[in-house]
């Protein structure tokens, strides 16, 4: 009992110090890293990084998961037949009702530590992007997402930096397609289990990528960041990503009008 007890004023110790400062986590989870073993992996892997428990895993399960579970009413159910079911919380919502997760999204120590990883000058998405900082939910039998690219509609390239933060599934995987566009190489794959902290940084339009279904009972949450080198975009491509968006992510309503949160 006693013991529960000290756990539980340890774990609301490490909930304050995080509130005053996730920014120092991050900065000292960057100084942590081997940065140069790291840049030949991802170049050498085809602009593909797996990080395990980039952040600490009950940094993550303390921090994180508690306002991924609060937007979980929110959850955009979304089904493509052949192709992709599940949920999604736009970054509108994540900018209402889940803040956190931009101290990660917008940290200038992680956005530093991605430009010299991938040897490009990064930018925040446009703010109108409901995709820029997102959550993915698996939460149903079957929910998963056939093989795709994260093609960028903008004039520059586009980074997917995805985080794991629930991962309650043994069927529910990231599967990565390596060189899948460079012919003077094999194919390598990858099969990734996103625990919490767990950080994948790749160009979009070079990973060939799925998530294998999710079995009955299980749950698998994603945070999923996009960065972009040149944010403008071409009206009739921005139509067609919003379309997109809307049908296999968070459906019109991201799109229309927003009002400020009433709390
Ligand atoms: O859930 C994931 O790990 C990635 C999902 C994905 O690739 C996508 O929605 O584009
Ligand atoms: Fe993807």
């Amino acid at each position: 009992m006693n013991g529960a007890l000290n756990h539980q004023r340890a774990n609301m110790k490490l909930a304050d110090t995080l509130k005053a400062d996730l920014g120092a986590e991050i900065e000292q989870a960057i100084r942590s890293l081997d940065f140069d073993e790291l840049r030949q992996t991802y170049w050498r892997q085809g602009e593909f990084l797996f990080i395990k428990e980039f952040l600490p895993r009950e940094i993550v399960e303390q921090y994180l998961v508690p306002q991924a579970q609060t937007v979980k009413p929110l959850v955009n159910r979304n089904y493509v037949p052949g192709h992709k079911k599940g949920g999604s919380v736009s970054y509108f919502q994540v900018i209402d009702r889940a803040p956190r997760f931009l101290e990660l999204y917008r940290s200038p120590a992680f956005l530093e530590f991605l430009n010299r990883l991938v040897g490009a000058k990064l930018m925040l998405c446009p703010d109108s992007d409901p995709h820029s900082c997102a959550l993915y939910y698996y939460t149903e039998a079957g929910d998963h997402i056939g093989y795709h690219y994260d093609t960028s509609y903008y004039k520059g390239a586009r980074y997917t930096i995805l985080m794991g933060l629930v991962d309650r599934s043994e069927h529910c995987r990231l599967v990565c397609q390596l060189h899948k566009k460079d012919p003077a190489k094999t194919s390598d794959e990858m099969r990734l289990a996103t625990g919490p902290g767990d950080l994948v940084i790749f160009n979009g339009d070079r990973l060939w990528h799925a998530v294998t279904p999710l079995a009955e009972g299980e749950e698998r949450i994603v945070l999923t960041m996009e960065y972009v080198t040149n944010p403008d975009m071409n009206p009739v491509k921005r139509l067609y990503s919003n379309l997109k968006d809307a049908v296999a992510y968070f459906g019109l309503k991201a799109f229309l009008p927003r009002r400020p949160a009433s709390s």
